[in-house]
């Protein structure tokens, strides 16, 4: 009887969650086409793990602009260029939002974390404060010298391996690279190295590295607000404590600038935050907070985007030799052999430029951008898209349309060869830095980023795999997490192409080695 009693009280509550779910699916209005909707789950079970790629194969059947609904959210999908150029362009206001999260509630201090905030005053706020304290030319151009410094760090922690002809893992050098470029213009202070690793260093590292896997899973308390209280995945646990370790290793950084300089010092973005006049009413200061929140996004952004395209221009080069072949006699012609690439070089490296440009076409490191949301309403197409719809654009897609690219698939930089199409996001056919107002702020620092990586690895290194490993069956997949880097990660062994003592780097102790 009891029993009988617990499964009526059951089917009476899953019948009102359905009846609940069917209310909500948006009624009466041309909704772009997509996959079927079933109660609850929406069109979950259409999706994969590689969101990128099923989003892909689902636009093929159902068009460039598709609607899915998860649980009671609403997304719209976007995967050509034309559509692309609607949505980030003629509608960029309407989908300046990001939408709400657990994580960005969490690590991302209540949404003050650029990345996170929503479209308004303190949003615009954070990207003045980047724009002005972090990633102005004249900012860039004082840390060139720093850049140079970490790559011939990462030169020299290569060094050791080069001369005993054993395999160097590319991923994690890279990764530490970049975490020291950041770390550097950030607060001024390099962290990760051989013997300068130590337990707190590594910490850190690894709560990046936690914080960029979380954001990319796709949370079902998001779908489903009933099950949000049990936190089925481990999302909500993880990412309160994930904050309590950011808030220390910032609290940390923050109270020993205070004790070291005061509030005056504006040498890296941490100083310039600290030293912020009393304006834009946060008080004394900016609020610990925003600042803990700004630098810890920043981290979040620049780190592994960067350390990711590297390691894949690198693959694809060793899988095609011609094209670094080609690479490398532009870096004799310009360079020489004599001395190492340095920043100013850059922009006479035209063939470099086409390769990076292939590289962010068929690996682009954020394939879906960032999710966006509308706030109200908007004709999009000439469907209706309801307010609070999450918005992904699907560079993945875009970039392999072959209305577009000719053997999409295929990895050709000769086809960006003397093409003017750019990655700031007003070439609607290759996106990875987005475009609108919620580009990438990164960009300039990014873009030269892997531009000096790659030309420093070309020119000074030539490359193959370690023995035993052939390049049919490298493996060139990815994993999607918001970024995809490769599966595997890349090892490589590295055979000096120029004199021994321009591998060591300028000032040894920085290095740590
Ligand atoms: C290869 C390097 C990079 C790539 C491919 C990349 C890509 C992206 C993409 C696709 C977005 C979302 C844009 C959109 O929603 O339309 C984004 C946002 C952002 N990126 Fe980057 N990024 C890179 C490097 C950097 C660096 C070095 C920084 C900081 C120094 C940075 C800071 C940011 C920030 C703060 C946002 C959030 C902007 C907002 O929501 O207003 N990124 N990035």
């Amino acid at each position: 009887m009891e029993f009988l009693l617990d499964f009526g009280l059951f089917i009476v509550v899953a019948i009102s969650v359905l009846v609940y779910l069917a209310w909500l699916i948006p009624k009466g209005t041309s909704l772009p086409p997509g996959p079927p909707n079933w109660p609850i789950v929406g069109s979950l079970f259409y999706l994969s793990k590689s969101l990128h790629r099923s989003m892909e194969e689902l636009a093929k059947k159902y068009g460039p602009i598709m609607y899915l609904r998860l649980g009671y959210l609403n997304y719209i999908v976007i995967s050509n260029a034309e559509m692309a150029f609607t949505v980030l362009k003629i509608h960029d206001a309407d989908f300046a939002f990001r939408p709400l999260s657990i994580i960005g509630k969490y690590v991302g201090f209540e949404y003050s974390n650029i990345i996170f905030s929503p479209y308004g005053d303190k949003w615009r706020l954070l990207r003045k404060i980047c724009a002005t304290e972090l990633l102005t030319r004249a900012k860039l151009k004082t840390f060139e010298p720093t850049h140079q410094e970490e790559v011939a760090c990462m030169f020299a922690t290569v060094a050791p391996a080069l001369a005993e002809g054993k395999p160097t893992n590319m991923r994690t050098r890279l990764f530490d690279t970049s975490m020291n470029m950041m770390t550097r213009l950030l607060f001024g202070k390099r962290y990760f190295g051989l013997k300068i690793s130590n337990k707190k260093n590594d910490e850190f590292k690894d709560t990046i590295l936690k914080q960029l896997a979380i954001i990319g899973i796709l949370n079902i308390g998001d779908f489903v607000p009933l099950l949000r209280p049990f936190d089925l995945q481990g999302i909500i646990r993880q990412s309160k404590q994930l904050r309590l370790k950011v808030d220390q290793i910032f609290d940390e950084m923050i109270q020993d600038r205070l004790k070291q300089n005061g509030l005056n010092d504006s040498k890296d973005f941490l100083g310039a935050m600290l030293s912020l006049p009393k304006t834009h009413g946060f008080g004394d200061r900016l609020g610990d907070n925003t600042i803990k929140a700004v630098l810890n996004g920043v981290m979040q952004a620049g780190t592994d985007t960067i350390a990711i395209t590297t390691e894949w221009a690198l693959a694809e080069l060793l899988r095609h030799p011609q094209f670094a072949k080609k690479a490398r006699e532009e870096l004799d012609d310009v360079v020489g052999l004599e001395r190492v690439v340095n920043e100013s070089d850059i922009p006479q490296l035209k063939y470099l430029l086409a390769i990076v440009k292939e590289t962010f076409r068929l690996h682009p490191p954020v394939p879906l951008l960032l999710p966006r949301e509308n706030i109200k309403g908007c004709e999009v197409g000439g469907y209706h898209i309801p307010p609070k719809t999450r918005l992904y654009v699907n560079a993945w897609a875009i970039h392999r349309d072959p209305s577009i690219y000719e053997n999409p698939l295929e990895f050709n930089p000769e086809r960006f060869v003397g093409s003017n199409v750019d990655l700031k996001g007003k070439d609607f056919e290759l996106l990875p830095f987005g475009s609108g107002r919620r580009v990438c702020p990164g960009f300039p620092f990014g873009f030269i980023a892997v531009q000096l990586e790659l030309a420093r690895f070309l020119h000074g290194f030539t490359l193959s795999l370690p023995k035993g490993e052939n390049l049919q069956d490298m493996d060139m997949t990815e994993v999607f997490s918001i970024t995809a880097p490769k599966a595997i990660s890349l090892h490589v062994v590295a055979t000096a192409r120029l004199s021994l003592h321009l591998y060591e780097a300028p000032q040894f102790t920085i290095c740590g080695n």
